[in-house]
Formats: structure tokens, C-alpha cells, sequence
């Protein structure tokens, strides 16, 4: 099986690029259905299993959808299936987001219960509902949804989301657009992908105005077409890195970090000693004083709080602090598997309902540790380039999901760090991508 090695305790330094962010380019290739004229571009696509499976779903659909270089071109002209095969939408929980849009333009949709990272239930029911107060009905059958709009079309609605979710404000989003009226999303998800996906619809000739507040308004229009757009880089990309650089830098500077979109991690890790500086360009962190963290009380909430993809991260980061941390997960019920992975290392944390109690040890050890879902398998590299000896990272199908050539871009950051695939060796040069593979 493929692994991460890892040559701990060599400090980081130098500068790295952020690619297109994940969670806005998901929903913006599933967007692209909606076109029923023209090819999108879309630029700033990284190269991930997630984005190579959402371009499979929609090709499978009929659309034309072809990668050239950062870029994959789309056209959705000619759509023959409303059902994506259940096997590529099961492996991940943004496939779930094509129901709105075959549903807005097609009338109907039939989509497997969705996948994605294994952190607790993620039900869909907001989805549901939301695409019923459009007129939509909804019957759920071996393990499919088959959604049926009525003859005339949807309608816009006025939608209060119990939470605000990003996946169901996606849906129901795309879905207003073709809808016949005004729809109003209240309490909806502020996520800057999802201001991405609605600059990328308003791009197609959509009408949504309020995206990244808590109301959401759109007019629906009759037809949209595709249109060219560059996805926002990713945050959780950025936090990443920015974290690892806390920890391990002498110095390290994430090109095309947004600082408008971290402000939590930021100002957290200010509050840990570490100084940062940010710029037009990007973001640097210097370490905090001795390269030991200041212990943090973190809680992970909805956007502009601190991110949950970036939890796992910062329970790695606080392993070593200098003192008791705790880390409370108020987004997901079951995501603090890497708890007990990060103690094969050395790490003392315990789990109290949704807390993670983290009391700081001198130093971490290197050992055989398995990734159990994507950002999980961060937190594990990162304690792994923190670490006294050899840390192996199993488990990469995980990562390939999420991160664009995390290794490479460790590499070039100075880590001692290889990627193992199999029994052989992969030479990473710095500027040159790994193939992200299962
Ligand atoms: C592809 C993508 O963009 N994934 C992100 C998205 O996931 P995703 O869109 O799945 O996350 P949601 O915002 O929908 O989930 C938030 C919470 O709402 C609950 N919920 C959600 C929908 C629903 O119909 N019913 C319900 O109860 C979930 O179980 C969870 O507890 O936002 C999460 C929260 O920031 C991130 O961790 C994921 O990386
Ligand atoms: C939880 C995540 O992804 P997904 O929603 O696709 O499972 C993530 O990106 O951390």
C-alpha cells in the first residue's frame, strides 16, 4: 500500500502556493449542468480524486468535460442521464450537490445518498426539504433519492435552514436559479465557496445577490450558459501549511493565502506566539518563541468561526504546546479519530464528549499511523514533520481527496518527506506534481 515517510524535526523554510480551493470547485464543476449554452472554463482546478470524480459524474451525464492543464472546459449542452452511476457519487459528499441542478433544468434527478469523509452522520434531509419548498417531491429508494420537479417547474420559496449547511445552501442555490420566481434562503452557510459558486452562477447569467450573509436572495431566470471563472484558493489548503509552519517553520510564507478568509486561525495563532505577517500575495508565520506553542481553548464552528476542516491540523499543532489545550468540535459528531493515532506518536489527549483535552508534551515520536479520513491525514503529516524519527502515513486515498501534491509541496518547504507508492520510491523534484491517486 502507498505511504508517506517522514524524516521528522527539520525545521521548514522558504514559500509554497495554494491551490484552487476543493469545496468551491466541487459544487462549480456540478454548477456547470445548468449551462444549457456555450463551454465554462474553469481555471485554478486543482488536481484531486474528488475533482477527478466530480468531472467522471458529470461526464457520465453527457456533458463534454475535458482538463487542459489548470483548467477543465465543460459543455453541458447535450445531458442524456438525470442519474449519476451511485459508485462515483458514493465516494464523496459534494456529488450529492448535482441533485439541484439536473432538478432545476431536467425536472428530475436521481442521486445515491452521498459519501464523503467518515466524521459522523451527515444527513441530507436540509437538501430534501429545501428542493420540496420548491415544489420538488422527493421518494427515497435503494439507497437513492429520486427527486421530481412538477410539470411547470420549480418555484421560488422563502427556505429558513435549521443549520446553516454549506452542502444544502449549494443545492438549493442552484436549484433557485432556474426556478420560476424569488427564493430566500435564511440561515444560510457564509462560506467563501459558496460566494464563489454564486459569482460563478451570477457569471452564467444567474441572479443571486447576498451570498456570503445569512440571506440569501435569487431570482430565477429562464436560462443560463456556461462561463468562464478562477476558483478561490483553498483555506483549508492555506491553514494547513500555515499550521505546519507555526510548528516547524523558520519562515514560511503561503503564496495566494487569503487573509480575509482565515481570520480565525490567524488571530488563534497570534494567541499562540506566533507572529504573522500577511501581504497582497499571501501569508508568512514565524514560529512562536522556542518553536512551542502558547496553549489555545479552540472551537469549531460555521463560517466566519474556526473551521472544522482545519480542527485535526491544530490538535497536531497543540500536541506540543506548552501547556493544556482543548479543541471542541461543535460541527461534526465523530471527528476526532486522529486523536488516537497522534497518541502512537506520544501525544496525551483526551476525548470528553465533544472535547479533545490536549496536554502539551516536550516532543512527539515517530511511528506507523493511518489516516481515517482527509484532514485527518494532515494533522498526521504535520505531527509526522514535527516528530523525533520516522513517521509512515498510511491510508493516502484520503489525502490524494483533498490535497494537491502535499508531499511535493512539503518537499519544497525543505521537509524530509517522500511519498512510497507501493514498494517504490517516487521522486518528487520541487515544482513537479504527484499524481493523485487512490
Ligand atoms: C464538499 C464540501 O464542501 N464539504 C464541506 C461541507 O460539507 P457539508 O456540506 O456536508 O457540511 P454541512 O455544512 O452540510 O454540514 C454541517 C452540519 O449540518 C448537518 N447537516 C447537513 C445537511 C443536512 O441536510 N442535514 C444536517 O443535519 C451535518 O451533519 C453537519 O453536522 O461543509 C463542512 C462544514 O464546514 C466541511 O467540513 C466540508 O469540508
Ligand atoms: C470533510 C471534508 O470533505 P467532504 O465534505 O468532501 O467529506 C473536508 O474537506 O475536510
Amino acid at each position: 500500500m502507498a505511504k508517506i515517510l517522514i524524516e521528522g524535526g527539520h525545521p521548514l523554510r522558504g514559500r509554497v502556493r495554494v491551490s484552487g480551493a476543493k469545496n468551491a470547485v466541487l459544487p462549480i464543476l456540478a454548477a456547470s449542468l445548468l449551462g444549457a449554452k456555450g463551454t465554462s472554463v474553469i481555471e485554478d482546478v486543482p488536481h484531486l480524486l474528488d475533482v477527478e470524480n466530480m468531472m467522471q459524474t458529470v461526464a457520465s451525464l453527457g456533458a463534454v468535460v475535458e482538463r487542459v492543464n489548470g483548467s477543465v472546459r465543460i459543455n453541458a449542452e447535450r445531458i442524456h442521464s438525470v442519474e449519476p452511476p451511485p459508485e462515483l457519487v458514493r465516494r464523496m459528499r459534494a456529488s450529492f450537490v448535482v441533485a439541484g441542478p439536473l432538478l432545476a433544468r431536467f425536472k428530475e434527478a436521481v442521486i445515491a445518498l452521498p459519501g464523503g469523509c467518515n466524521i459522523g452522520p451527515r444527513p441530507v434531509d436540509l437538501h430534501i426539504k429545501g428542493l420540496e419548498a420548491m415544489g420538488a417531491t422527493a421518494v427515497i429508494e435503494n439507497g437513492c433519492v429520486h427527486f421530481r420537479a412538477p410539470r411547470e417547474g420549480l418555484h421560488g420559496a422563502r427556505i429558513y435552514l435549521d443549520i446553516p449547511s454549506v452542502g444544502a445552501t449549494q443545492n438549493i442555490m442552484m436549484a433557485a436559479c432556474l426556478a420560476r420566481g424569488q427564493t430566500i434562503i435564511e440561515n444560510a452557510a457564509k462560506e467563501p465557496e459558496n460566494v464563489d459558486l454564486a459569482n460563478y452562477l451570477n457569471k452564467m447569467g444567474a441572479r443571486v445577490r447576498g451570498a456570503g450573509t445569512d440571506t440569501i436572495r435569487i431570482d430565477g431566470v429562464p436560462e443560463l450558459c456556461g462561463a468562464t471563472h478562477a476558483v478561490i484558493p483553498d483555506r483549508i489548503e492555506a491553514g494547513t501549511f500555515l499550521l505546519a509552519g507555526a510548528v516547524m517553520g523558520q519562515g514560511v510564507y503561503v503564496e495566494n493565502a487569503l487573509s480575509d478568509h482565515l481570520t480565525s486561525l490567524l488571530a488563534k495563532l497570534e494567541e499562540a506566539g506566533v507572529e504573522v505577517e500577511d501581504d497582497v500575495s499571501g501569508i508568512r508565520v514565524w514560529p512562536a518563541q522556542g518553536g512551542r506553542l502558547q496553549p489555545l481553548d479552540v472551537k469549531t464552528h460555521y463560517y466566519p468561526a474556526y473551521p472544522t476542516d482545519l480542527q485535526a491540523q491544530m490538535v497536531a499543532c497543540l500536541t506540543t504546546a506548552r501547556g493544556t489545550s482543548t479543541v471542541t468540535e461543535t460541527v461534526f459528531e465523530n471527528r476526532f479519530m486522529h486523536a488516537a493515532e497522534l497518541q502512537r506518536m506520544g501525544a496525551n489527549i483526551h476525548i470528553e464528549g465533544r472535547t479533545a483535552i490536549i496536554e502539551g508534551v516536550d516532543r512527539l515520536y515517530g511511528a506507523q499511523v493511518m489516516a481515517t479520513d482527509l484532514r485527518a491525514g494532515a494533522a498526521l503529516v504535520i505531527a509526522g514533520l514535527m516528530a523525533e524519527g520516522i513517521t509512515e502515513v498510511h491510508g493516502l486515498h484520503h489525502i490524494d481527496r483533498g490535497y494537491d501534491n502535499l508531499v511535493g509541496k512539503f518537499q519544497m518547504l525543505g521537509a524530509r518527506i517522500q511519498r512510497v507508492e507501493d514498494d517504490a520510491v517516487v521522486e518528487v523534484k520541487p515544482g513537479a506534481a504527484v499524481a493523485s491517486g487512490g
